[in-house]
């Protein structure tokens, strides 16, 4: 019998892309000769942030800045849990101040535990909870010291994870949480195997046998770049295959259009950073 999923909500920290623009290339998606609107960007990223607070979560906003095109992708300046912050350090040098943009708006809103980190750092880019264990992914962007800072940091068990693929740069457009649990063997996930390194692999597939392994098809169109409650899962558009494989299995797909987002780059969880208040 089909298991039922059931939703939680969830409270997001989202920014609007009204400064939206491809101008530099710091990963294979990017192409500054085509063409880009920030206008439908913020559309598109409006329809997304409306799909949330349809299912009943609540969704924040950060105010956007000249300057930093990439601003829109949330879930890679800050990755919080038990209402603990540790906020993030680009790799490349164009996105640095978008850090602290976040971590004051952390402190305004009355975050009190909040780290910013000594190593490169992009959070919830390279960083996913599963409820009990932080999986992290690096290769591309965050240092693998970086996991040990996480794991001080936030007091919690860090999953180091390795990325092979320069597609496939942060660990949130290769795997995502379906559903979280308090029991580590319970948490539900969904991963693209090819992304990673075999050692990887071997430990993805034995913490997680029941994992939903998704195929190039869903990776391309950013499939594994979903945003999930325990039952609707907020996935782009394309990856309507990878949506009747989560279907078969209970979940609800929510499908939105990212089109002009990924051209940076990014997809619907790039741009949602998780608060995780405890
Ligand atoms: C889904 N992913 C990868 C994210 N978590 N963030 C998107 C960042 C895009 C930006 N142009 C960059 O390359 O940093």
């Amino acid at each position: 019998m089909q298991a039922m999923r059931v939703p939680t909500t969830r409270r997001y920290l989202m920014c609007p892309p009204r400064f939206f623009a491809v101008d530099y290339v710091i990963n294979p998606w990017m192409d500054p000769t085509q063409p880009v609107s920030a206008d439908v960007a913020v559309a598109q990223w409006t329809e997304l942030r409306d799909t949330y607070r349809r299912l009943g979560h609540t969704v924040e906003e950060i105010e956007p800045q000249p300057g930093l095109p990439d601003m829109v992708f949330a879930a890679n300046s800050g990755t919080v849990v038990d209402g603990r912050v540790l906020g993030s350090r680009f790799r490349a040098p164009q996105r640095a101040a978008e850090a602290e943009h976040f971590r004051r708006w952390f402190v305004e809103h009355g975050y009190r535990d909040i780290t910013m980190p000594e190593k490169i750092n992009e959070a919830e880019g390279d960083f996913a909870w599963t409820g009990t264990l932080l999986l992290a992914g690096t290769g591309f962007r965050t240092d693998p010291a970086a996991h040990a800072e996480a794991q001080e940091v936030l007091g919690v068990p860090v999953v180091s994870l390795q990325l092979v693929d320069p597609r496939y740069y942060h660990l949130d457009t290769a795997l995502f949480v379906l559903a979280e649990a308090t029991d580590t063997t319970r948490a539900q996930i969904v991963y693209y195997p090819e992304a990673f390194s075999a050692g990887s692999r071997r430990v993805l597939e034995r913490v997680f046998p029941d994992a939903v392994l998704a195929t190039s098809e869903d990776a391309e169109c950013f499939g594994l770049n979903g945003v999930s409650d325990g039952r609707n899962v907020v996935l782009p558009v394309e990856a309507t295959r990878l949506g009747e494989l989560l279907a078969a299995r209970g979940y609800e797909p929510v499908y939105v259009d990212i089109s002009e987002l990924r051209k940076a780059g990014g997809g619907p969880k790039c741009c949602t950073l998780e608060i995780r208040k405890g």
